[in-house]
């Protein structure tokens, strides 16, 4: 339940093409909501710098240099923080530790999110490979396919089972979280199957809208469309 709560006010305030209309209504839920979009991207970013601040042995950092890693002003990366209550101190800085776990919590990390992959064909593979996702709290609970040829393979420590059992897995795991990585033309079917089947989030991979009723919870990811935006800003700078 307390999942669920996190997921829902953590979700509402990323790059969302629908909001979710809850935020759970705890004060750290309120402070959650009250978060935009790039703000929540920027606590991300600080949340990976300051890990690899931890893990490089400092033990106190400041919005000047923080801001550096990330690309941001330190007026900016005060702003940021002292939206989610860390208040550094003038001379001192931030303590890496404790503003590590502070963006932790309001992000929803320390708690470990469900999520099953569908569609492990190219990029299918690579992400179940990608080790990044644990370090972050997520864990991938089974993966899917409809190509034969694909069940019972292991990829990245996660087995290929047959789109026939998700309904199964869904209702036994109880994921949290669904990534689409299937064709353009499968997704919202999928989409449509795996939120019957509980999932309160997709990270859609798919180069499409998905057809999902309002209020859905999604992430739509295109590095295409990324690069367009790019090439464009090259163009007019
Ligand atoms: N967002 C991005 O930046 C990005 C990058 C690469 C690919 N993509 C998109 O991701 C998707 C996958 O790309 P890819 O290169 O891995 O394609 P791919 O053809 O290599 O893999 C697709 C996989 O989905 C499986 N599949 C087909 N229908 C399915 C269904 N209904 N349920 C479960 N599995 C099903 C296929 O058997 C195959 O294994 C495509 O939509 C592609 O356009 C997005």
């Amino acid at each position: 339940m307390f999942q669920s709560q996190r997921l829902c006010g953590w979700i509402m305030n990323m790059n969302t093409d629908h909001e979710t209309s809850d935020s759970g209504g705890s004060d750290e839920g309120d402070r959650r909501a009250e978060l935009s979009t790039p703000a929540v991207g920027r606590l991300s970013l600080y949340y990976r710098e300051l890990h690899r601040l931890l893990a490089a042995g400092e033990s106190s950092t400041n919005s000047r240099d923080l801001g550096a890693m990330v690309n941001v002003s330190p007026a900016v990366v005060r702003r940021d923080l002292s939206s989610i209550g860390s208040i550094g101190r003038r001379g001192v800085g931030y303590d890496v530790a404790i503003l590590a776990e502070r963006i932790g919590a309001v992000l929803g990390s320390g708690v470990q999110w469900k999520a099953v992959l569908i569609g492990v064909g190219s990029l299918g593979n690579a992400l179940l490979r990608y080790r990044g996702f644990e370090r972050l709290g997520f864990s991938l609970a089974a993966a899917f396919d409809t190509d034969p040829a694909k069940y019972g393979h292991e990829v990245g420590g996660t087995t290929v089972r047959s789109l026939d059992d998700l309904e199964e897995v869904l209702a036994t795991a109880k994921p949290e979280l669904a990534i689409l990585a299937v064709p353009s033309e499968q997704a919202s079917q999928v989409a449509t199957r795996v939120l019957a089947g509980g999932i309160q989030g997709i990270l859609n991979f798919a180069p499409t809208t998905l057809r999902v009723p309002p209020g859905t919870a999604i992430i739509n990811v295109d590095l295409a469309s990324e690069l367009q935006q790019l090439a464009f800003r090259i163009q007019n700078r």
